[in-house]
C-alpha cells in the first residue's frame, strides 16, 4: 500500500489528471467528497488530502509515503525528504516585487511574504538587512498600506501585481510541483514508488513532446 498526500487547492485538479493519465483508476469521489482519507484498494493506494504547506510534513513523518508539493514549499521548508520527479505542473515563480522606482528603505527595509526563510537567505546573499514580515496571503496588499518596501512572492501569470500596480524586480526560483518522497518509505517500496515514477515520467514526456 502506498499512501500519498495530495495538496488541496490548485494544484490538486492537474496532479490527479496526471496520475490518472498514467493509469491510475481514481474515481469521481476524489474531487465531489469532503473526505481527506481516500482508499482506493484495487490499486493498493491511500490519499490524502492536506493543505500544500502541509504536504511535506506529512511525508517527513513518514505517514505518507509519497507527496506532491510546489517547489516553492520544499525551497520554504528543506525537509529531510527526496525530490523524485519535476510533474512540471503549476508553473509559476517565486519573485521579489515593489511599487515602481521605489528603493529599498536605507534603514530598515521591511519585506512582508509567506516565505521567510527563502526571502531571508534571498537578501542575506544580496548583502542586504531585512526585516521580515510574515503574512498568509493578499501578499501585494502590503506595499500598496505601506507595511512593506517589497514582498517575496508567487507570480504566475503577473496579473495580481499588475492590478496591484506593482512591478516585479527579480526572480528568485522558477516553480514547478515535485513528486516528493519519505527516505525510509523508499527504500522499503522502493519498487512501487520506482513504478509510479516510471508511469508518470513517461506522461510528462509525452506532453512535452505533444507540445514540441
Ligand atoms: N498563481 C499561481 N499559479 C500557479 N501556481 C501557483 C500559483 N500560486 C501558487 N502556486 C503553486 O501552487 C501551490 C499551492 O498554491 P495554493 O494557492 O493552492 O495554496 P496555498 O495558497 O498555500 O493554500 P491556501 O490558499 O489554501 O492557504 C504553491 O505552493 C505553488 O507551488
Ligand atoms: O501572477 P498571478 O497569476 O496573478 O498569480 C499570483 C498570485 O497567486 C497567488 O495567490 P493566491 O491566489 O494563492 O492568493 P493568496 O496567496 O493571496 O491567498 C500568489 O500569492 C499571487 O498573489
Amino acid at each position: 500500500m502506498l499512501t500519498i498526500a495530495m495538496p488541496k487547492g490548485r494544484i490538486f485538479e492537474e496532479a490527479l489528471e496526471l496520475l490518472r493519465k498514467a493509469g491510475y483508476a481514481l474515481p469521481p469521489e476524489f474531487v465531489e467528497s469532503r473526505k481527506l482519507m481516500i482508499d482506493i484498494p484495487e490499486e493498493e493506494m491511500r490519499f490524502i488530502l492536506a493543505k500544500p504547506m502541509d504536504v511535506v510534513t506529512y511525508v517527513e513523518h513518514g505517514v505518507a509515503d509519497l507527496g506532491i508539493a510546489g517547489k516553492d514549499v520544499l525551497l520554504e521548508e528543506e525537509r529531510d525528504v527526496y525530490e523524485l520527479l519535476d510533474l512540471r505542473i503549476s508553473q509559476c515563480r517565486l519573485a521579489v516585487a515593489g511599487l515602481p522606482n521605489s528603493r529599498l528603505n536605507d534603514i530598515a527595509p521591511r519585506v512582508a511574504t509567506k516565505y521567510p526563510n527563502v526571502a531571508s537567505s534571498y537578501f542575506r546573499e544580496q548583502g542586504e538587512q531585512v526585516e521580515i514580515i510574515p503574512l498568509n496571503g493578499s501578499i501585494e496588499l502590503a506595499p500598496l498600506i505601506g507595511l512593506a518596501d517589497r514582498i517575496v512572492d508567487i507570480v504566475s501569470t503577473g496579473r495580481t501585481l499588475k492590478e496591484n500596480g506593482l512591478v516585479e524586480f527579480e526572480t528568485i526560483a522558477n516553480v514547478t510541483s515535485r513528486l516528493i518522497v519519505n527516505p525510509v518509505s523508499y527504500r522499503m517500496k522502493d519498487e512501487k514508488i520506482d513504478e509510479l515514477v516510471e508511469r508518470l515520467a513517461a506522461v510528462i514526456a509525452n506532453e512535452e513532446k505533444a507540445v514540441l
